[in-house]
């Protein structure tokens, strides 16, 4: 089966730093994986570098079978940027921020139907009462809603979020998860850069993790995020509501990654 997200030997350079190396990753049909690591590992740069805005200095991307220099059928990826606004400096609604997502590629023209798109895929976010909003209207986490709206617009194939949910409230995240988990069911692939699994921990089936701009995991999730996420874990001891999926001052920190026995 081709893979949605194919990574061989990528090595990424910005100014005078090598910012990741070595990368091979491959996402198939209908995975939902899990790019952690600490601040400044590089999963930034790796999402980026994947959906076509930094340049590889060596490796090799492709999606959906097709090398990022070719003709990739960006209509069927959806990208989240981290921490960005949905604000664009001038006037607009979150419906027409939402409908822009519809312009891609060579498509610089809305389809006739680009309401109904944009309404569909707000009310999937639980925005649609803001449709007609001033994006300056909203909240930071209603913003960053607008912004999954956007990417929903295309009903792509993939969905690549970095950091969906940060600063989101935790009523927000769970809808979140929820949306995520109907539309996995449809088939959506994803690849989410994330600091905690959080809401979307039941829904992660494989945890990559980036160190120094090398992967130094590749496999299963963090145990103990799951155990901690799901419903009939017993909560004896106390600790953080959101788990920390990496412990700097351990290896990986999977096996006891909130630094407690359970
Ligand atoms: N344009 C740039 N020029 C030089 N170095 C950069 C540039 N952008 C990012 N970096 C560096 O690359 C490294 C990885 O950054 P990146 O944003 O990919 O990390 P991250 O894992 O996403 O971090 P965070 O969890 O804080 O978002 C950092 O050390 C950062 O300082």
């Amino acid at each position: 089966m081709t893979p949605v997200i194919d990574v061989t030997d990528l090595e990424v350079t910005l100014g005078a730093s090598r910012i990741l190396r070595g990368i091979d990753l491959t996402v198939t049909n209908g995975e939902v994986v899990a790019l952690l690591g600490a601040n400044g590992s590089g999963k930034s740069t790796l999402v980026r570098t994947i959906v076509g805005i930094l340049t590889p200095s060596a490796g090799s991307v492709s999606l959906l079978g097709t090398p990022l220099t070719g003709d990739v059928p960006w209509q069927r990826i959806g990208y989240v940027p981290q921490r960005v606004s949905a604000q664009s400096g001038v006037p607009s609604t979150a419906r027409e921020v939402v409908g822009s997502g519809l312009l891609y590629g060579r498509r610089l023209r809305l389809p006739r139907d680009w309401k109904s798109r944009a309404d569909e895929a707000l009310e999937t976010v639980g925005l649609l009462d803001r449709a007609t909003f001033a994006t300056s209207e909203l909240s930071g986490g209603q913003q960053q809603r607008v912004l999954i709206a956007r990417a929903l617009a295309r009903r792509p194939d993939v969905m690549i979020l970095d950091e969906p949910v940060a600063g989101v409230d935790q009523p927000s995240q769970e809808a979140f998860a929820a949306t995520m988990t109907r539309l996995v069911e449809q088939g959506l692939t994803v690849l989410v850069v994330l600091h905690e699994l959080g809401a979307l921990a039941p829904l992660v089936t494989r945890a990559v993790v980036l160190r120094h701009g090398r992967i130094v995991h590749d496999g299963a999730p963090p145990r103990a995020a799951l155990d901690h996420a799901g419903q009939d874990h017993d909560h004896v001891h106390p600790h953080e509501p959101m788990v920390p999926l990496y412990a700097p001052q351990t290896d990986l920190g999977f096996d006891n990654a909130s630094g407690h026995q359970s």
